[in-house]
């Protein structure tokens, strides 16, 4: 079965693919959209909701999107639904790290407490939609470790693997993640639905 992914983040793409290898994941690009679709929802689920609509109803196609961020509780929760667009516009990962890092310099490690969230909506020409949400939780360090993942990963510290999501194999990160579990319960839903 073909799902559009309305997203312009490779990250998520490569994640999506791997977590959902017997769909036919096609990005709202390769489909022919290159908008940028303006996020002005107040929660997670709302702005997968928008991502997923705006490309549904263009396309006409069965269309998933994710929306994602990074929650802090010594921030009150800040980036949140913000995490992409908190060091401005044309902010790179590595600015975004670098920012986060600034606000909770001196910071003690017990108290870095953070969790990924994950809102995976589907819309269907019809208008039928569902939203999926899943959480992964964590601790920010005090700097990068690793490679792999992408954007806040380096920082991300998951205790059980003892290192970042960014320092240990993609479909390790996968075992636990926000989007992996978020996309787990679309994947029954999709299984039920057959
Ligand atoms: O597993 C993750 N590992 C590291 N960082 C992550 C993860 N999941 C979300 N994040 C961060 C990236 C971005 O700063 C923000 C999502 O923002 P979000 O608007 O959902 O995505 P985006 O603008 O990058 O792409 P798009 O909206 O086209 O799907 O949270
Ligand atoms: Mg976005």
């Amino acid at each position: 079965m073909k799902l559009i992914l309305a997203t312009s983040n490779k990250g998520k793409l490569k994640e999506v693919r791997e977590i959902l290898p017997e769909y036919d994941i096609v990005t709202m690009s390769e489909a022919g959209i290159h908008d940028e679709i303006e996020e002005n929802g107040t929660t997670f689920e709302e702005n997968a909701y928008i991502k997923a609509k705006y490309v549904c109803d263009r396309l006409g196609e069965v269309t998933i999107a994710d929306d994602s961020g990074l929650e802090v509780d010594f921030l009150d929760g800040a980036p949140g639904i913000y995490s992409a667009r908190f060091a401005g516009e044309g902010a790179t990962d590595k600015d975004r790290n670098a920012k986060l890092l600034s606000m909770l310099e001196g910071v003690p490690f017990d108290k870095r407490t953070a969790r990924y969230v994950c809102s995976i909506a589907i819309v269907y020409p019809s208008g039928e939609k569902h939203i999926f949400t899943k959480t992964c939780e964590g601790y920010i360090l005090e700097k990068e470790i690793g490679g792999g993942g992408f954007g806040y990963d380096p920082l991300f510290y998951f205790p059980e693997f003892k290192t970042t999501l960014a320092n240990v194999p993609l479909d390790t990160k996968n075992t636990v993640s926000h989007r992996s579990k978020a996309l787990g319960e679309l994947k029954k839903f999709l299984a039920d639905k057959r």
